[in-house]
């Protein structure tokens, strides 16, 4: 069956750079829909600023294809980026100018009315410093300015490099409101790289675990979620009786701390286990079922050899 490309503003077909003997990225076939926020989420030197650049046509593949809204990335260079917004590394300022004289040169340079300034401004929640030299900005202003920038063009599509490196836990909560709000209300699409999982859960529709050059995961964070191991936590007056009664009736049981957890366990063995705690005297004050965490998962990823797509 034909899949229809229609659906992907970004789609990638066994993108791969080898770096003389290194494949720093090996045959990532990414599926990126409009309308998405995409967290591209691997450790250092996984491969997500070199798959950046190539998106960006800053670097060469050296083998696979690229399409980008709908269209060959290696034939439609120019249609395409000026519908792509991009911050990779951090920007370049004049620091004495304004943020507004900083972003009228680049308007300049693009050909854009200068009330596209004000407009991205706007988007980026800095109106009210237009008028400050850019000398005067925190990291995590100057980080919102390069965003700014990359709005002036109305893209389509916004790629972000890593934006909260180096940010305050402030400053990164800024970027993920900045980012939510771009997409929810200006129905800009979001590609955003980070190394931490808990940078991008909390603002990402979708996910692309990247690690080795090697993607291991794309899906909604529901569908990471979904993966997610289930198992049975069992707090009593008397946990190493219970892992002992656990152990016994052949339950895969495990001591952590106070609590007893345990794997794969059916329902007539929990009920046959309880009864059996009872039966010795052993107070139960909680039965609950908890889950892996996302951040678990994340790091079972890219730290094993294991992959999920
Ligand atoms: N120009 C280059 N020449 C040789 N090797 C390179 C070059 N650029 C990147 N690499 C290597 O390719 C691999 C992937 O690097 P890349 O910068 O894409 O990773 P990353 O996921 O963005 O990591 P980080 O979060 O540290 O930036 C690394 O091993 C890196 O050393």
């Amino acid at each position: 069956m034909l899949e229809d490309d229609g659906n992907y503003i970004v789609k990638t077909s066994n993108l791969t750079k080898i770096y003389k003997d290194r494949r720093a990225v090996n045959g990532v076939n990414l599926k990126i829909k409009k309308g998405e926020v995409y967290g591209f989420l691997g450790p250092n030197g996984a491969g997500k600023t070199t798959t950046i650049k190539m998106l960006l046509g800053l670097i060469k593949p050296s083998k696979g294809d690229i399409k980008v809204l709908d269209m060959s990335l290696e034939n439609n260079r120019f249609e395409i980026l000026k519908n792509v917004g991009s911050l990779v590394e951090a920007p370049a300022y004049y620091s004495h100018l304004t943020a507004f004289e900083n972003l009228l040169i680049n308007a300049n340079i693009l050909g854009l009315p200068k009330e596209r300034i004000t407009t991205a401004l706007d988007m980026v929640k800095l109106s009210s410093f237009a008028d400050k030299p850019v000398k005067e900005f925190s990291l995590g202003m100057k980080q919102r300015l390069g965003i700014a920038s990359a709005l002036l063009a109305q893209p389509e599509l916004l790629i972000l490099d890593e934006p909260t490196n180096g940010l305050d836990p402030a400053g990164i909560i800024d970027m993920r409101e900045l980012i939510r709000n771009l997409n929810k209300n200006y129905g800009v699409t979001i590609i955003i790289s980070s190394h931490l999982l808990s940078e991008v859960e909390h603002v990402a529709s979708h996910l692309g675990i990247i690690a080795r050059g090697q993607i291991l995961f794309e899906g909604s964070i529901k569908e990471l979620k979904n993966i997610m191991d289930k198992f049975i936590v069992l707090t009593t007056s008397d946990a190493t009786k219970t892992l002992f009664l656990a152990n016994s009736i052949g339950c895969e049981a495990v001591k952590e701390d106070n609590e007893i957890h345990i794997s794969n366990i059916l329902d007539s063995e929990l009920a046959k286990l309880i009864k059996e705690l009872v039966r010795s005297e052993v107070d139960i004050y909680r039965v609950e079922e908890r889950s892996q965490s996302l951040e678990d998962i994340f790091l079972g990823l890219v730290t094993g050899e294991e992959t999920l797509c």
